[in-house]
């Protein structure tokens, strides 16, 4: 659906908390240089720390309002906005990293192209609903990225992670190559 024939429902949000994105990014282990993607960027709550931590960030976000608000907020900072549907990204030639807390409605198409045999994914930390993060780490799909990637379940987060809280519980899904 294009941008402006989305409901106000689909643009509905649920941005983390500073000090839940402090932990988010401080837990996914940053390094100064690494490239990493933020998808669903918002108004930059992870974007921020992730600058801080010394990454270079993609911020990937499709509501054009937030896309310039990215832009002018981080404007001096090493950090590329990429305003688009993050399921029509092409995803970087070069390893990347993924720290996120992307629309919860696109998670499982999020994470086949994540671990899509030819991506360069090299390690992801994504805030998910919890029930996604159950399935990926010890239903059916818990081999997803057997050969390539081990997913663990991370940190759970309280609804007061979010401001307004969500209606379901998250947590985070570690994606981490072998
Ligand atoms: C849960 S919010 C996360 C915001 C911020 N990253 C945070 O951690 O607080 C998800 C964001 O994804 C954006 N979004 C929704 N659908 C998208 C899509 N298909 N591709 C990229 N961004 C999308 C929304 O506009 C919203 O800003």
């Amino acid at each position: 659906m294009p941008a402006s024939g989305r409901s106000r429902r689909a643009w509905g949000w649920h941005p983390l908390t500073d000090e839940w994105a402090a932990r988010i990014v401080a837990g996914a282990g940053v390094r100064p240089g690494q490239l990493v993607l933020d998808i669903g960027a918002g108004r930059g709550e992870l974007t921020a720390h992730l600058v801080a931590a010394g990454a270079r960030v993609i911020a990937v976000e499709l509501h054009p309002g937030r896309a310039r608000a990215l832009r002018e907020r981080f404007a001096d900072a090493p950090v590329t906005v990429v305003q688009t549907d993050a399921l029509a990204l092409r995803l970087p030639e070069r390893p990347f990293h993924v720290v996120a807390s992307p629309p919860y409605g696109i998670s499982s198409p999020l994470l086949d192209m994540l671990l899509a045999p030819r991506s360069r994914l090299v390690a992801a930390d994504l805030v998910l609903p919890r029930a996604v993060v159950r399935r990926y780490t010890e239903g059916r799909r818990a081999d997803a990225g057997r050969g390539r990637w081990i997913l663990t379940a991370g940190r759970p987060l309280p609804r007061r992670a979010f401001r307004p809280p969500p209606r379901v519980d998250s947590a985070v899904l570690v994606v981490r190559r072998r």
